[in-house]
C-alpha cells in the first residue's frame, strides 16, 4: 500500500511512500504530473543504485522523454563543487531547459548535490527525489534544503529548492547495509524526540524489527517521520525558527563529520550529537534524567556510536562556529525541555560544555 505526504508549502508536492513505486517517476510525465511537459531529464544517481536509475530511464524513454545519465561518487565525496561543476557540464552538452528536470536517485548525498545542481541551473529547474536510502527517505529528500560541503564545513554552500515530487521506494532498503539502516535510524529517532515518541516506542519494542528492510516496522518509521518532516517544512521552508527543531543533534553531529572529513556517516555523527544535547539539557536543568538517559538507549540498540574522543571538544567548538544556527560569537542549541518539546539552548558556558562533553567522552 502506498502513502501520499503532502507537503503543503508555498510549492506543494507530494511524497509518495510504499512499496515497489519506482514506476511512479515515469507517471510524473504525464498533464498534470511532476514532470509533465519535460522533453528531456537528467537523472543523476550514485553507482549502488545504478539498476534503479536505469529502470526509472526506461521508463522515462518509453514515455518519450530523452534521458541522460549522470553517475555521482558514490556518497559524501560527490557533495562539492567539483561534483556540481561537472554537472552542470553535462546539463550543458544535453541542452537541459527551464522546461526540463533533473531527477536524482540515491542516499542523502545525491539527493542534496542534485537538488543543488537543479538550483543552480538556469536559476532553478524541477527536481523530483527518488530516496534509496533510509536517511534520504526520512529527511533528506523532504524539504527542499540542497547543498555541498566546504573546506569550512558540512553544509555551508547551498540553496532551499523544493523538490516537484519525493518517490520513496522502500523496496530500495532490501539492498542498503546495516550500517547505513543503523545511519538512518539516527534522524529517525531525532524525529521522535523532537514530535513523534511513537517512533522510540516502536525502536524500543523491538530494534531488530526496527531496523529490517523489508519491513513492516521500517515502513511505519519512514511514513512517521515524513509527516513530522512534512509539517515542519511547511510551516517554516526557510528555517526562520520551527524548522531548527530538525537540527536537534546536529550542533555537534556536523561538527564531528567536519573532524573527520566527512569519513563518518552522517547518521553516526548525529547520534553522538544528539547524546551531547541531551546532556547538555540535562545539565542545564531543562530535561529530566529519564528522557536524557532515553537517548543513549535507544540509539545504542540499534548499534549507533554514543561515545567520542575524549580530547576532542576543542576542535568540536572551533567547527561548531560556522553552524547556521549560531549568531556571531553565541553558539545555539536545540534542545528538549522535555519529550516532543523542543527549545533553545543560547550561550551555554565553556564549563557547561566541558561537562556534558564529558558524558560523551566517558
Ligand atoms: N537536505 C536535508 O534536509 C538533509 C537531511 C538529512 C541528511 N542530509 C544529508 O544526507 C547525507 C547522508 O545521506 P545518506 O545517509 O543517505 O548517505 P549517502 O548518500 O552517502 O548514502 C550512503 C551509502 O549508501 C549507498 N546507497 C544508496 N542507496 C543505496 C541502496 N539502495 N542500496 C545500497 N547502497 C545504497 C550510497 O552510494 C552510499 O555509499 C549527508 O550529506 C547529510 O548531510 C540532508
Ligand atoms: O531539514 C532540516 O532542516 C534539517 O536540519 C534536517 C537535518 O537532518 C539535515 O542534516 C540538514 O541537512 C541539516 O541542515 P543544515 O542547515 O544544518 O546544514
Ligand atoms: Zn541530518
Amino acid at each position: 500500500m502506498a502513502e501520499t505526504a503532502r507537503v503543503a508549502s508555498g510549492s506543494p508536492y507530494d511524497v509518495v511512500i510504499g512499496r515497489g513505486v519506482t514506476g511512479a517517476v515515469a507517471e510524473a510525465v504525464r498533464d498534470g504530473g511532476a514532470l509533465a511537459g519535460a522533453a528531456r531529464i537528467a537523472v543523476l544517481h550514485q553507482p549502488a543504485v545504478e539498476a534503479v536509475a536505469l529502470d526509472i530511464a526506461a521508463g522515462l524513454e518509453a514515455a518519450g522523454v530523452a534521458v541522460h545519465r549522470v553517475e555521482l561518487p558514490g556518497s559524501e565525496d560527490g557533495k562539492n563543487l567539483a561534483t556540481a561543476g561537472s554537472c552542470w557540464e553535462a546539463l550543458g552538452r544535453m541542452g537541459l531547459t527551464r522546461s526540463d528536470a533533473v531527477v536524482a536517485v540515491g542516499g542523502g548525498a545525491a539527493t542534496d548535490l542534485a537538488g543543488f545542481v537543479a538550483a543552480g541551473w538556469m536559476r532553478g529547474v524541477r527536481v523530483v527525489h527518488v530516496p534509496t536510502t533510509l536517511l534520504a527517505m526520512v529527511d533528506a529528500a523532504v524539504g527542499g534544503k540542497t547543498g555541498i560541503n566546504t573546506a569550512a564545513g558540512k553544509n555551508l554552500v547551498g540553496a532551499f529548492h523544493e523538490p516537484a515530487a519525493v518517490i520513496a521506494d522502500l523496496d530500495s532498503l532490501r539492498t542498503v547495509g546495516p550500517e547505513e539502516i543503523a545511519a538512518g535510524m539516527a534522524e529517525v529517532i531525532k524525529t521522535g524526540f523532537i514530535a513523534d515518541p511513537r517512533i522510540l516506542e516502536l525502536v524500543e519494542a523491538d530494534p531488530e524489527a526496527a531496523v529490517d528492510p523489508a519491513g513492516p516496522v521500517i515502513d511505519e518509521l519512514v511514513a512517521r517521520s515524513v509527516r513530522v518532516k512534512a509539517e515542519v517544512v511547511a510551516a517554516d521552508l526557510r528555517e526562520s525558527h520551527l524548522r531548527e527543531i530538525l537540527n536537534y543533534g546536529h550542533t555537534l553531529g556536523h561538527a564531528v563529520e567536519r573532524r573527520e572529513d566527512y569519513h563518518w556517516r552522517h547518521g553516526e555523527a548525529v547520534s553522538v550529537g544528539l547524546v551531547f544535547v541531551a546532556e547538555l539539557a540535562r545539565r542545564a536543568g531543562r530535561l529530566d534524567d529519564a528522557t536524557a538517559d532515553r537517548h543513549r538507549d535507544v540509539l545504542a540498540s540499534v548499534g549507533l556510536p554514543t561515545r567520542y574522543d575524549a580530547d576532542a571538544l576543542p576542535d568540536l567548538v572551533e567547527h561548531m562556529r560556522v553552524d547556521k544556527k549560531s549568531r556571531g560569537a553565541m553558539l545555539r542549541f536545540v534542545v528538549l525541555d522535555g519529550l516532543a518539546t523542543p527549545g533553545r539552548l543560547e550561550g551555554p558556558a565553556p564549563e557547561e560544555l566541558e561537562a556534558a562533553y564529558a558524558a560523551l567522552a566517558a
